[in-house]
């Protein structure tokens, strides 16, 4: 039975609202080219660029600065089985937990030492929802009946497959889990992108992090649908209307409103994409007829995996990402089994990288790289029931044994106790390029497909468990920014914070001072503003106005000149705050002294009085 959910998840923090149509803002695009220019492909030129993906397992920089905000969501009654009041708002079909996953959606951004700022929380963990399709005809035909149920609340229960089984019965062998979200058989493509979380992914991509969103379960539970639709979408001339459009097409058009709504931010868009075929690394946009794989190399530098001279497509419109989606699944590897048609035979990434460029408050240009990457995994599969051979059979297992790859760094990223020791991401090539989104510092979104048939108990229990343990991962999202950039705009918000206690010290010490006037300190102050005056007039307060813009320009010697100039104003700034803490504590201490030699005047004053008083009163009258 399919009921209301109990709960939504609001999961997006800035303008994502749940009722926005997707496909209806599509109306407004220009009309798409069908493929992918040939310009844009073949040629090595201004609009392509072979550019590194990374992925970073390792390490990242210590946070200078951090604010949290976790969004809760307020549960909402339903009238299901488990009781309580329909809400009008919320969609059917669709089930969530009344406390959302930990991710940060009031973002402060704050420029770190080395490489960049970091998102208000130490540790986010992965965002897990449960997508579960409906029942195919083969299934209703055979009828092989349900074994899930929906109770709310962002549970998914699954039943024993022998429904006679004595155990069952006893619900011994019931299992429950509880995922952010679970979308029943019959949510829509676009409720997958108003309750998913993917647009507060996106909204984090354009602000700098590293995001992925990807798709996980057996052969035929739906990944492909949920990320592109069905394949014949992509036949002809498509509809852009077409409802069964999935969640990459979808979060394109998402993506291009909100940059739109961005005007004081300039964005460039590149997007790659790419299929992992047996292990091979394929440029889905430059395959070339022999499809020569393409290298996955470590980076020292920036500590993580890339893909060797990957195709990457400038992006100026939409129409040019629908074209790089479009191109890539014309050329992704798709074969047929016993369990499906269509079925992707290599794991796909598409990656939007987002630059974005912008002028902060004391006019200094910052850049930063958010990227989101679109993966869908080819499904696991038990030949036994897929019924492969020859090339087929060579695929699937293949495919297996990345993903059980795949499913030991999960299982050891989960565990606390393993997930600092070694995670064997080198064991495949997907695992390399996962290592960030999932142990890195990334925001992930995992949607885990499962098929509700009784015939596939056993691997809908499997993607379930997968999902849990996926559930309990924790990432450290930072937002990626070029480290020079970080570091002078870290070296100018000190200076304006000491400049700011500097002014503030003067103004509190000029108080003081008037009160507390001697000679000596009239002198210090003198010096202060002296010096103050001399360092505005000399230009010690200017350091040369940078235009980050032009900061790849400058070379080696004048950089580092830069950096010299903006550390000795740090310095110098330090130096006259000291000084000015060293007066004001001089200050504070002589004006306690005057203080207690008020007092103890007082005090002799009134011991002065008192005597003579009693003098007078001791004296005899004379009249
Ligand atoms: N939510 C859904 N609603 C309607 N049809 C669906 C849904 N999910 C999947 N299907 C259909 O089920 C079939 C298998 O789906 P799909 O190809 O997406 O599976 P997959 O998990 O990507 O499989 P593989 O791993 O073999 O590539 C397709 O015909 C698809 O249209």
């Amino acid at each position: 039975m399919v009921t209301r959910a109990s709960s939504v998840p609001h999961l997006n923090s800035s303008g994502g609202s749940s009722n926005e149509s997707a496909t209806g803002s599509a109306s407004g695009s220009r009309g798409r080219r069908s493929r992918l220019p040939n310009s844009r492909t073949r040629h090595v030129g201004k609009s392509v660029t072979p550019i590194q993906t990374r992925s970073t397992p390792g390490s990242m920089p210590r946070s200078r600065s951090l604010t949290h905000g976790m969004q809760r969501v307020t549960p909402q009654k339903s009238s299901n089985s488990s009781g309580g009041v329909r809400s009008r708002n919320t969609p059917v079909f669709l089930r969530s937990r009344e406390n959302e996953i930990g991710s940060a959606d009031t973002l402060e951004i704050v420029a770190s030492k080395s490489t960049g700022s970091e998102p208000s929380t130490p540790e986010d963990n992965i965002n897990v929802v449960v997508r579960v399709r409906p029942l195919n005809e083969k299934e209703k035909r055979d009828r092989y009946g349900m074994i899930l149920q929906f109770p709310g609340n962002g549970q998914i229960i699954i039943e024993s497959s022998e429904r006679n089984n004595k155990k069952s019965r006893n619900q011994e062998n019931v299992h429950v889990f509880t995922y952010n979200v679970v979308f029943e058989p019959g949510a829509t493509q676009e409720d997958i992108l108003d309750y998913s979380g993917i647009k507060r992914i996106i909204d984090m991509a354009i602000e700098g992090f590293s995001c992925t969103a990807f798709c996980y379960g057996q052969t035929g539970s739906g990944k492909t649908h949920t990320l592109t639709g069905p394949p014949d979408l992509f036949h002809g001339k498509p509809n852009l209307k077409d409802p069964r459009h999935g969640l990459i097409f979808r979060s394109f058009l998402y993506l291009f409103q909100l940059i739109k709504n961005r005007k004081d931010v300039n964005y460039v868009l590149k997007a790659s994409f790419l299929e992992i075929y047996n292990e091979r690394v394929i440029d889905l946009l430059n395959p070339g007829s022999a499809r020569k794989p393409l290298a996955v190399r470590w980076s020292k530098k920036s500590r993580g995996f890339f893909v060797e001279n990957l195709f990457t497509v400038d992006c100026e419109e939409l129409d040019d990402l629908l074209a790089v989606l479009e191109e890539g699944m014309r050329n992704r590897a798709v074969g047929s089994h016993a369990m499906n048609d269509h079925s992707s035979r290599s794991h796909t990434m598409l990656t939007v990288h987002i630059i974005s460029e912008q002028q902060t408050d004391g006019g200094v240009f910052i850049s930063k790289h958010g990227k989101i990457n679109f993966v869908d995994l080819a499904g696991s599969e038990l030949t036994k029931k897929t019924l492969s051979e020859g090339k087929t059979l060579e695929e699937a297992n293949n495919i297996n044994k990345s993903l059980m790859v795949l499913g030991y760094c999960i299982a050891s990223l989960s565990d606390g106790k393993k997930r600092f020791g070694h995670i064997p991401y080198r064991d495949s090539q997907l695992t390399k390029l996962l290592a960030d989104s999932l142990a890195g510092n990334g925001v992930t979104l995992m949607i885990a497909c499962v098929s509700p048939a009784q015939y596939n108990h056993a691997e809908t229990l499997n993607t379930l468990r997968y999902a849990s343990r996926a559930k309990r991962i924790r990432t450290k999202p930072v937002i990626m920014m070029d480290p020079r950039e970080a570091l002078i705009l870290s070296l100018k918000r000190d200076i304006n914070a000491l400049v700011m206690e500097n002014d503030h010290l003067k103004s509190a010490l000029n108080l003081h001072h008037e009160s507390l006037k001697t000679p000596n300190e009239k002198h210090q102050n003198g010096e202060l503003l002296e010096m103050h005056l001399e360092r505005v007039a000399t230009g010690g307060m200017a350091v040369p106005k940078v235009d980050l813009e032009r900061l790849a320009e400058l070379d080696g010697n004048e950089l580092a000149e830069l950096v010299k100039l903006y550390m000795q104003e740090n310095e110098a700034l330090r130096q006259e705050n000291n000084h000015l803490f060293t007066v004001r504590e001089t200050i504070l201490r002589d004006q306690e002294i005057v203080c207690r030699e008020n007092e103890r005047l007082l005090k002799k004053l009134e011991d002065v009085n008192k005597s003579r008083f009693e003098m007078s009163s001791n004296e005899p009258d004379i009249y």
